[in-house]
């Protein structure tokens, strides 16, 4: 099966100029989603793992159903304002516009390793905001998975020195 007949492609969303990648024909296929989660997962059970985080909110598809097969828990990162508890936040840019992300202060217990899983790689400031709240909250960035990689991007270029896992890549 390739993944890569799952996305549908909207050019000039949701600005102009902008090649959206639209994964809602991928999750709407069962056999598509769960051959994304078993790649993802095939990847990670190896790789002594103690939980998985993602990024609100494409990172949560993904994410949760990975931790699931692995048998972990999974650790929502989230805009702003929508975590109840104590959080740590930090600002980043994307590749339309700049947000801001917040974890929980207790997250992670110090030392854990922490695997992300999102839906894509474009810049990479998303990820590198996760893995800066990781970090800051005491875990170890294990492991960054996307279903989807926007190579011409360069987000690799943010993210030297980690472990980085796509299943399908696009030039942009
Ligand atoms: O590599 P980057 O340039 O940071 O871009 C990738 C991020 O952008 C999208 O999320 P978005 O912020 O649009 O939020 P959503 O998941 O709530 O749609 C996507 O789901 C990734 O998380
Ligand atoms: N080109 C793109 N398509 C879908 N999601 C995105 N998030 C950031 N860039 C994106």
């Amino acid at each position: 099966m390739d993944l890569r007949d799952s996305i549908r492609i909207i050019e000039n969303f949701p600005v102009e100029g902008i090649s959206f990648k639209d994964i809602t024909p991928l999750l709407a296929d069962g056999e598509a989603l769960r051959e994304a989660i078993n790649q993802i997962v095939n990847h990670l059970k190896d790789k002594n793992i103690d939980m998985i985080a993602g990024p609100e909110a494409r990172g949560f598809l993904f994410g949760v159903p990975v931790a699931n097969e692995l048998g972990i828990g999974f650790i929502p990162v989230r805009k702003p304002g929508k975590l109840p508890y104590d959080t740590y936040a930090v600002e980043y840019d994307l590749e339309y516009g700049k947000d801001r992300l917040e974890i929980h202060k207790d997250a992670i217990k110090p030392g854990q390793r922490i695997a992300v899983v999102d839906d894509l790689l474009a810049t990479g400031g998303t990820v590198a905001a996760v893995s800066k709240l990781i970090e800051e909250v005491g875990g170890e960035v294990a492991s960054l998975n996307f279903v989807i990689e926007l190579t011409d991007l360069n987000g690799r270029d943010k993210l030297q020195g980690y472990d980085i896992n796509s299943l399908i890549k696009y030039d942009i």
